[in-house]
């Protein structure tokens, strides 16, 4: 049976299938449909189209009018840190009261305190917490998801991580319906305690014992490592990069965020899919970027919430480099999963027009985690991951009502959640 979706107001971001990202000016676009229809069949946009072009098949389609409604494809979170045990309000608080983010985590707080309450909290628990969490940001419209381990920093507590991620993967969201879930492997996300005095050692200890039982395990998609002063030097990152491109990891990296150490370019050499953050950009970063295909993805909300510089977007999409936006939903720097917020500020902060953030949350973000043959656009063959909005009458209304969802339903794989 086809289900065919019709009298939708607006259908956006419908491209062709030899499309997969967009720079530059192409950003500038998203193009669209107006009075459109869209038939799905088994999960998968089978046609899309004028509702004058609209040919029904009787006993064969089954007709919804979805009475102008906007309907786009769903956004694609490429950076999250979505399993974690507890929240940090108090670290919160602290930064109101003056001390910043780096100052917290020299005190023994930020990803270290994370990794302490991770420890104690069995695989079961973070499971069940972490799909409160899934169920919560598909509502806001997210339909595929990274999710990072690295508050685990202990064989233990990494494993745990990632299985709860390979847990997530396979759960039902509704009968017979899956989110596409990417894992990231982050055991160099800070330096544990018991590695305080020998940072060499953990990087030694990620290498020699704990990246084999990931990959034994299959537990993993990509490789992240946090390459930031008092984290993780360049020539560390360096070796774990490659390190992980034996066991077919592809890299995806937090560079930037507070420093430029030149990261960029290595991480751009070992043919990283991403590079994540990017708050700090020197010129030498966006020459490198230039000369690749390696996406750069944002984290506004990050920015939002520690209070730093925002990504200069535009130097980046200048030079024609492939632009992505995520939330980094995290319990100390970003404390919220919500696309819709990350939609508001890249237009707000960042001054991207509509188009380009909507760009850099669907086709671009799907790109970061090679996801780009299955979903990020309205192209036949994708999986019907689609967002219904009502009460909105163009793109500009999603960003424009910032701290709400217009998003009426959502749509994983043809079923509505
Ligand atoms: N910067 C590194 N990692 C996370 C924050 C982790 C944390 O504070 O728990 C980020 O991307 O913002
Ligand atoms: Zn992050």
């Amino acid at each position: 049976m086809t289900t065919v979706y019709t009298n939708i107001k607006e259908l956006f971001q419908i491209r062709d299938a030899s499309i997969k990202r967009v720079i530059g000016s192409q950003m500038k676009e998203c193009p669209s449909i107006k009075n459109a229809f869209i038939k799905i069949k088994d999960g998968v946009i089978e046609d899309f189209g004028i509702m004058s072009d609209l040919v029904v098949v009787e006993n064969q389609d089954q007709i919804v009018d979805v009475q102008n409604t906007i309907v786009t494809p769903g956004y694609v979170d490429s950076h999250t840190h979505l399993v974690f045990a507890a929240t940090r309000e108090k670290e919160f608080e602290d930064r109101i009261n003056g001390l910043t983010y780096e100052q917290i985590a020299a005190r023994g707080g930020g990803i270290l305190n994370s990794a302490a309450r991770l420890q104690n909290m069995s695989e079961d628990e973070l499971y069940e917490q972490a799909l409160i969490r899934l169920k919560e940001v598909v509502k806001t419209g997210t339909t595929s998801i990274e999710i990072k381990s690295g508050y685990g920093l202990s064989m233990e507590g990494e494993l745990k991580m990632l299985r709860v991620i390979k847990r997530l993967k396979e759960t039902e969201l509704s009968p017979g319906v899956f989110m596409s879930i990417k894992a990231t492997f982050l055991g160099a996300h800070a330096v544990p305690l018991n590695y305080k005095d020998n940072k060499q050692g953990y990087v030694d200890f990620i290498i020699a014992e704990m990246l084999p039982k990931v990959a034994s395990e299959n537990l993993a998609d990509y490789i992240d490592v946090f390459c930031e002063k008092n984290y993780f030097s360049v020539s560390q990152m360096v070796q774990i990069l490659e390190a992980g491109a034996k066991y077919g990891l592809k890299a995806k990296v937090h560079v930037n965020q507070f420093n430029a150490l030149g990261a960029i370019e290595k991480a751009v050499e070992h043919n990283a899919i991403s590079v994540d953050h990017l708050e700090v950009l020197e010129d030498e970063d966006l020459i490198s970027l230039s000369n690749s295909n390696t996406i750069a993805t944002a984290l506004p909300s990050c920015s939002f919430f520690l209070g730093l510089d925002y990504t200069p977007v535009h130097d980046l999409m200048d030079k024609d480099i492939a632009v992505a936006l995520a939330s980094d939903y995290n319990p100390g720097s970003t404390p919220s999963g919500n696309l819709n917020f990350v939609f508001s500020l890249a237009c707000i902060k960042m001054k991207m027009t509509p188009q380009q953030a909507f760009n850099a949350l669907t086709i671009n973000a799907a790109a970061a985690v090679e996801l780009d043959e299955s979903v990020g656009s309205i192209t036949k063959g994708k999986r019907a991951d689609l967002l219904f909005f009502k009460n909105i009458d163009d793109l500009a209304g999603i960003p424009y009502n910032f701290g709400t969802s217009q998003i009426d339903k959502v749509m994983i794989s043809g079923t509505f959640m």
